[in-house]
């Protein structure tokens, strides 16, 4: 409902309009687009992130610094900006926070369970698994060396392991050898985010390919996107691509897993669900209950956007048809070393790419630092055929280089 709210960031005394009012929890380059599509629509947007300055806090009304983490900050934030929405948009917040908050009438997207089910591996795994039979790799979970040692006893080698907390492949390791288990134990508690050491050790997949199929829970039912296909690299992504080629009967499988967990999780939005394709199965792996970094590639391929159809699924609004643009890839610009002071170079070059027919453009974020492997922006390209457009989205972004500048 359009509701008179004064604007701390308008002009004294003028009253606006707002069709509703978001807090985004997580301000980066995801809740950057989501931000722009809410303005688009005519919506308020207070932006939360632990660092100042952060990508969606340059597009939104308002802004709140603190830890995602932090249950008490949340809260006052919550009660003193009073949003309609409230959107987490990373994975590690304090979602016993989030789930009080809920039973207090305020609106979690998709819910609160559904936050606190993905933001540890260890429960949606479960969930997906052990409640819903989905397919998966085979899986255990271990808090000490020991146990990680005994876990990859059972899963066989090699195995991966990851925090249960933690996101883009942090803390994530191959281990092909016991000796490899113990690192890679050590190593995943000391890169997870969040309070609780305890790791997942899982089958390694000889997979084909990996997809997200983004899967949009709405008023008026389930409608997927055509499925995402990307690469990755140590756990993080660096191309992806729109449509990837599945064989029906294989999509369709992917279709009903996705369509069972969303509907079991419950609440509006757009979650991105993600697949390993090996042979003629498709084995579930995980769920992002907002828009997925990987569908970025959206921006360039798929109207309404994976941004768009997050908002217009949150607010009861039309979300078919999905139009798709064309085969669209993007790929990832990353930084190469921490610093404060940079600038972009290469970015008319990158551009120039783009012709009438194949189509380019460019993300940078915004983010005011960089650190090593940082991602710091997305080339996107549309073409006659997926791999063309992998291949200009690739050399757009090889096309940008992240210089030092001088003090
Ligand atoms: N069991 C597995 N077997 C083979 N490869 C795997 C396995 N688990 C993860 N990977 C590889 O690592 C990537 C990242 O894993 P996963 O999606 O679990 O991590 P993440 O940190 O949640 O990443 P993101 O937040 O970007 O989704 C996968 O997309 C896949 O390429
Ligand atoms: N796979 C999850 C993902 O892509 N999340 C996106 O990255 C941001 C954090 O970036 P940072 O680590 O560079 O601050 C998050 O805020 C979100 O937009
Ligand atoms: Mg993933």
């Amino acid at each position: 409902m359009p509701y008179p709210i004064a604007c701390e960031t308008l002009a004294v005394g003028i009253i606006a309009m707002f069709l509703a009012k978001f807090m985004l929890l997580g301000s980066g380059e995801l809740g950057r687009e989501f931000a722009i599509a809410a303005k688009r629509l005519g919506c308020e947007v207070v932006a939360c992130d632990r660092y100042a300055g952060a990508p969606a806090m340059q597009v939104a009304d308002a802004c709140e610094v603190f830890s995602m983490l932090d249950g008490a900050a949340l809260r006052a934030a919550v009660e003193k900006h009073r949003p309609d929405h409230i959107v987490p948009e990373i994975e590690a917040i304090d979602t016993a926070t989030l789930a009080a908050l809920e039973g207090e009438s305020w609106h979690v997207v998709p819910s609160a369970r559904a936050a606190q089910l993905t933001m540890n591996r260890d429960g949606i795994r479960r969930f997906a698994a052990e409640e819903l039979g989905l397919k998966t790799s085979g899986y255990r979970f271990a808090e000490s060396e020991e146990e990680a040692v005994e876990a990859a006893g059972v899963v066989g080698l090699p195995c991966v392991i990851k925090p249960v907390m933690s996101s883009s492949g942090k803390g994530q390791s191959v281990a092909r050898t016991i000796d490899d288990v113990r690192t890679a134990f050590h190593f995943a508690i000391e890169k997870m985010r969040g309070d609780r050491p305890r790791v997942i050790v899982e089958e390694f997949i000889r997979f084909d390919s990996e997809i997200t199929l983004l899967t949009v829970a709405s008023a008026d039912g389930i409608h997927f996107c055509p499925p995402i296909g990307h690469r990755q690299e140590g756990g993080d992504y660096r191309e992806s691509w729109q449509p990837a080629e599945l064989a029906p009967a294989v999509l369709n499988d992917a279709q009903q897993q996705a369509a069972t967990i969303v509907s079991a999780l419950g609440g509006r939005g757009l979650f991105g669900v993600e697949f390993f394709i090996a042979g003629d199965r498709a084995i579930f792996s995980e769920l992002s209950p907002r828009p997925h970094d990987t569908g970025m590639v959206t921006l360039i391929g798929q109207s309404p956007n994976e941004f768009e159809l997050h908002l217009r699924a949150i607010l009861g609004l039309p979300v078919a048809p999905i139009l798709t643009l064309g085969p669209s890839a993007s790929a990832v610009i990353l930084a190469e070393r921490a610093g404060r002071r940079f600038r972009f170079d290469g970015v008319a070059d990158a551009l120039a790419l783009g012709t009438a027919e194949t189509p380019v453009d460019l993300r940078l974020f915004g983010k005011p630092e960089t650190l090593p492997g940082r991602r710091m922006g997305v080339a996107l390209a549309r073409a006659s055929s997926v791999e063309e457009a992998v291949s200009k989205a690739t050399k757009a972004a090889n096309a940008v280089t992240i210089a030092d500048e001088e003090e």
